[in-house]
């Protein structure tokens, strides 16, 4: 037997054994599957408006999917394919359907995918108002919108949300964002004249523009999705946006990751109807109208210092339609059942105008 057949007979029997262990996989997954289909009916019998996803449940699953893997695949490759296994399972239970700040291809796209899996319809809204809106009509169960970017700071417009919404916080997703430099399959690479995308990536991506294209025109976008649908019949056009839009319009990556700052961030929310259970490691936001008078921001922070409630971040908004006067967003680790948090904002209602409990939700996973 010489060395070519040896690495061939090898190869079948590696197939072979890929074969036997997909079988068992898929046999599990259905198995898997089966359950799932057995708690929706469960479900069924216990409430009245059953509702099918439970992102405290969810979360708990990632966590130790994470926690007992050892390889060779990642942890967070693990609990991708985990994140997807459930994504089905559920619309098996209950078909979801997702409202998100559009168009298609956006980072918040791509947000809503990975929080959600891919068996989720995921519905384009033009504003963020609209996925509020959506949400609220219960056209779509939940939604998606931004909050949040490391190096530009919040999204106004989402924290204004809260402010004319009941809608909770269920859930928060992180995404790592990567821009990528786009063109179409007509794009003459030597001629491009115009670079399209939204006002953040073009800020994010400035001195590498300045290096690669410092004599081309830059036209800011209402979002990166609408600047890869434009270049798709421009042959002198390129793009800058995320994966999911290259993808979305059949563009080609003409070079990858041109953001300046490599670890740059977006936070996006979940918003939906109903309260989470705890998970276990969670976080619950708050928004909290001051009184006009002076110390009011230190009436809330003791409280929260006096009973161990770790913050992880506070933002201002202008309290609509009063002139002058100030709403605080504050974000904190725990949930809201927790004794410490209950005895904390028990302390500071009364030193308030108003409290409202946002929502208690998991910290995201992956
Ligand atoms: O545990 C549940 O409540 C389920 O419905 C099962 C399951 C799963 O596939 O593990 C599916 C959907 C829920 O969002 C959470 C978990």
């Amino acid at each position: 037997m010489n060395e070519q057949t040896m690495s061939n007979d090898e190869l079948i029997g590696l197939r072979q054994k890929i074969d036997e262990v997909d079988e068992k996989i898929q046999r599990l997954i259905n198995e898997r599957a089966g359950y799932a289909v057995q708690v929706a009916k469960a479900k069924k019998t216990q409430e009245d408006n059953p509702i099918f996803y439970r992102p405290e449940r969810e979360a708990q699953v990632l966590k130790k999917v994470m926690a007992r893997n050892e390889g060779p695949l990642p942890a967070d490759k693990m609990a991708r394919l985990f994140r997807e296994i459930m994504s089905v399972c559920l619309d098996l239970e209950a078909p979801q359907k997702i409202a998100y700040l559009g168009p298609a291809g956006t980072f918040t796209h791509m947000a809503a995918l990975k929080h959600f899996g891919k068996a989720a319809t995921t519905v384009p809204l033009s504003t963020i108002a609209d996925v509020f809106r959506e949400v609220e009509a219960g056209s779509a169960m939940y939604g998606v919108v931004p909050v949040e970017n490391s190096s530009e700071g919040v999204v106004n417009h989402t924290l204004d949300g809260f402010l004319s919404s009941d809608l909770k916080i269920i859930g928060e997703v992180e995404l790592p964002v990567h821009h990528q430099f786009l063109v179409g399959e007509h794009t003459k690479v030597g001629a491009i004249s115009k670079i399209y995308a939204h006002s953040q990536a073009l800020a994010q991506c400035r001195q590498w523009l300045d290096t690669h294209y410092p004599n081309v025109e830059r036209v800011a976008v209402s979002s990166n999705g609408e600047a890869a649908r434009r270049i798709k019949n421009e042959w002198h056009s390129a793009a800058i946006a995320g994966e999911v839009a290259a993808s979305e319009y059949n563009l080609h990556k003409l070079f990858e990751n041109i953001e300046d700052t490599p670890s740059n961030t977006t936070r996006f929310l979940i918003i939906g109807r109903e309260a989470v259970a705890p998970s276990g490691q969670d976080k619950t936001s708050i928004l909290v109208a001051a009184k006009d008078q002076a110390g009011a921001l230190i009436q809330i922070l003791q409280p929260l210092a006096k009973h161990g409630v770790s913050m992880t971040s506070i933002e201002t908004r202008p309290e609509r339609p009063n002139k002058w006067a100030y709403v605080f967003f504050i974000d904190m680790l725990g949930h809201i059942d927790d004794a410490n948090m209950q005895a904390a904002l028990a302390e500071i209602r009364p030193q308030v105008k108003d409290l409202r409990v946002l929502g208690a939700y998991p910290k995201a996973v992956i």
